[in-house]
């Protein structure tokens, strides 16, 4: 009761001098093309009514302890995500679906904001778990990847406020997963932290790629992804991947929450809506190509340079780990 309706039709001239083409060769392919455009659209529009439920200014109590992700909101209203796969939060399946449920919760709670951690004092997160894409069963790894992609979707597009306390090594996807937050506070010392994925043999996807150089100059983007280049803390900062070092897990979640309270004078809505128009570039390509780039992970997972190469990865993170 009570509910908004919003009808959002379209009427597609198919044969259009711009559809024809497609027209020709398939059977509904302008409609098809006007689904896929209409997409992004809808997701903004989502995302704006997502925010506007966010105005009040009530936080539920929200405690939710998944075996892999910890949620739990503090007494300021800002909800601590903890992944706790031990023993590196590699991301596998089962710790993706919990990530997106997670973040289904935060954005359901009016949470101040959220802050990523890890329960590890070594690893924020070891990345994608190499044995999902290493002689894979294809159904699952369809699905990882649509989970991975869903993820991202729900982190880098969320209306609600992010912050990455980053207690660890954040390699490749641990990387991603704090580039996608808005501000980033690093625990200093041996850590490190980039997106290595050549020296696995394997290509970052366009949208890891989107996401780096929105964080980095396109420039030093350019380098570290071709030389697969670890970024130490100093250096992090240096190049701005990281916002500030922190002394530990409690300087960096500290350094989070006063980076959200920044917001607390600012309107929400409007702030949502920044962040989204500021995002939507890359939100949408990935929604335009969402098939296409499930396509081209499955199809490099059958490749068997990629195999050779993963199983190569893996010995050596073995013989390494057995010292
Ligand atoms: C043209 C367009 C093409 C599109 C193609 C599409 C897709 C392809 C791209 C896919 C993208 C992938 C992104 C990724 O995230 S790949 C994963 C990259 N991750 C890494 O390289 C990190 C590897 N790990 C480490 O460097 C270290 O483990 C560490 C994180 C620094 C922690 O070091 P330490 O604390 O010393 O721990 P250990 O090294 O001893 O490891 C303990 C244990 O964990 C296993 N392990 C580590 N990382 C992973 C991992 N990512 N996945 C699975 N398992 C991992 C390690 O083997 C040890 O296991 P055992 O104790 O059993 O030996």
């Amino acid at each position: 009761m009570g509910r908004a309706l919003v009808w959002d039709a379209t009427c597609v001239d198919s044969l259009a001098a711009s559809h024809l083409p497609s027209t020709s060769q398939k059977a509904a392919a302008a409609a098809e093309s006007a689904q896929m455009l209409k997409r992004p659209k809808m997701f903004l529009l989502r995302q704006a009514v997502s925010n506007a439920r966010q105005l009040a200014p009530s936080v539920r109590a929200m405690s939710s302890k998944g075996p892999l992700v910890d949620l739990t909101v503090d007494n300021d209203g800002v909800a601590i995500m903890t992944l706790q796969r031990p023993p590196v939060n590699s991301l596998n399946l089962d710790l993706l679906k919990e990530i997106s449920k997670s973040l289904d919760d935060v954005a359901k709670n009016k949470s101040r904001g959220m802050i990523l951690t890890s329960s590890s004092p070594t690893v924020f997160s070891a990345g994608l778990d190499i044995m999902e894409m290493y002689k894979p069963d294809m159904k699952r790894a369809e699905e990882f990847w649509t989970t991975l992609q869903d993820v991202w979707f729900k982190l880098y597009g969320s209306s609600f406020a992010t912050a990455a306390a980053i207690n660890g090594h954040a390699p490749a996807g641990g990387c991603l997963l704090s580039m996608s937050c808005e501000y980033r506070a690093m625990v200093g010392g041996k850590f490190t932290i980039g997106l290595n994925e050549t020296a696995l043999g394997i290509v970052a996807p366009k949208w890891f790629m989107d996401t780096m150089c929105r964080t980095i100059s396109m420039r030093q983007a350019e380098l570290a992804l071709t030389t697969a280049k670890m970024f130490t803390v100093d250096e992090a900062l240096k190049c701005e991947l990281i916002d500030e070092i922190a002394t530990d897990k409690a300087d960096a979640i500290n350094k989070c929450k006063t980076f959200l309270k920044k917001f607390e004078k600012i309107p929400p809505l409007a702030r949502a809506i920044t962040k989204l128009k500021m995002r939507e570039e890359p939100i949408k390509n990935l929604q335009t190509s969402r098939q296409a780039d499930v396509q081209e992970f499955l199809s490099f997972l059958k490749n068997p340079k990629v195999q050779q190469s993963l199983e190569m990865y893996i010995q050596a993170l073995k013989q390494k780990a057995a010292k």
